[in-house]
């Protein structure tokens, strides 16, 4: 079939050339299903989107991220699964370092959002000065001592940014790899103590529901760009956690806020960002299908697909 549209032209990918790294794993969080998430959003036909886009797929399948190496009893800071969580991040990370190197576009389909952690070191690895977009109702920035819930989809920013003191022995891999001013956030509502006085504490530009509706999502994502990428100059990670959107767009996640995004300024942030031509790699976490009915579990999914073809270009019209 004749793509309708050729693959945009990206500033630091100048291949077609996309991997999908399906990342079929629960480990961050207490809830089963956010592995069988990657199987079911490409069974909605990913691939056949993004080849109409004129891309060219690879799948990346991770079959072992499933199942935990072995029984482990919480860390002596009680963290859930931290060698599990590390284990499969830091494999992410290798990963995603290679597809990249090898001027590859990245999709990363979790899971949960602990695997940010390796997708951010991944990304850091080949583009040193490229810039996070964390769409999420959430800051995923506690440390595993501020963590209230000890549940490691909470922290991965706290890794990437080196503010985790101590550093658990299992995450010793993990290095400041972010600076805070290449970071924003779009869509937060449910912020832990410590998590807003990390925000506050380091001027990171966190734009919160209330600032969706004050300014709008165009005024919002203009000014998340432009702060983390004046002038379109760095690459965009963009890492998109469904929950970001409102229960009622993504109910089929384990950690609903209500006052989300609607579906249109979802895709709005993924429209925008696509014109900026930078966009390096796209994260697309917390889909958990085992939660919420059928028609919640179909919603979820197709919310998921179309965040990874609207991020890669497509449009509209
Ligand atoms: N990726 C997510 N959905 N994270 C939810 C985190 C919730 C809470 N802040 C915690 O630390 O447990
Ligand atoms: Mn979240
Ligand atoms: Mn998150």
């Amino acid at each position: 079939m004749e793509p309708h549209r050729p693959a945009m032209l990206n500033k630091f990918i100048q291949t077609n050339q996309v991997s999908i790294l399906n990342l079929p794993f629960s480990g961050g969080q207490p809830k089963k299903g956010t592995e069988v998430a990657p199987e079911l959003i490409e069974q909605a036909g990913v691939q056949e989107d993004l080849e109409n886009l004129g891309y060219s797929v690879r799948y990346i399948q991770n079959p072992s991220f499933k199942t935990p190496p072995k029984i482990e009893g919480p860390s002596k800071d009680l963290i859930k699964n931290p060698q599990y969580v590390s284990d499969v991040c830091r494999q992410v990370r290798d990963t995603v370092k290679k597809e990249l190197s090898e001027e590859r576009l990245v999709v990363n389909v979790g899971g949960d959002h602990s695997l940010g952690m390796g997708t951010i070191e991944g990304v850091q690895a080949v583009y040193d000065d490229a810039c996070v977009l964390w769409i999420d109702a959430h800051a995923d920035i506690n440390t595993p001592e501020s963590s209230p819930s000890k549940n490691l989809h909470g922290c991965p920013l706290a890794f990437s940014l080196g503010y985790a003191n101590p550093v658990p022995p299992e995450f010793a891999w993990t290095k400041r790899v972010i600076d805070e001013k290449r970071l924003a956030f779009i869509g937060l509502r449910d912020l832990d103590p410590q998590e807003r006085a990390f925000l506050r504490d380091h001027n990171i530009a966190a734009f919160t529901m209330h600032h969706v509706d004050k300014y709008g999502i165009s005024k919002v994502v203009e000014m998340a760009l432009e702060h983390i990428n004046p002038g379109n100059r760095h690459p965009v990670h963009l890492s998109f956690d469904v929950d970001s959107c409102d229960p009622m767009v993504a109910p089929s996640t384990g950690t609903r806020v209500p006052g989300g995004l609607t579906f249109r300024e979802a895709m709005y942030i993924c429209e925008a960002t696509a014109e900026t031509s930078t966009l390096v790699a796209v994260d697309v976490m917390e889909v958990n299908p085992c939660l919420g009915n059928e028609e919640d579990t179909k919603n979820t999914v197709n919310l998921a697909r179309s965040i990874i073809r609207t991020s890669l270009g497509q449009t509209l019209l």
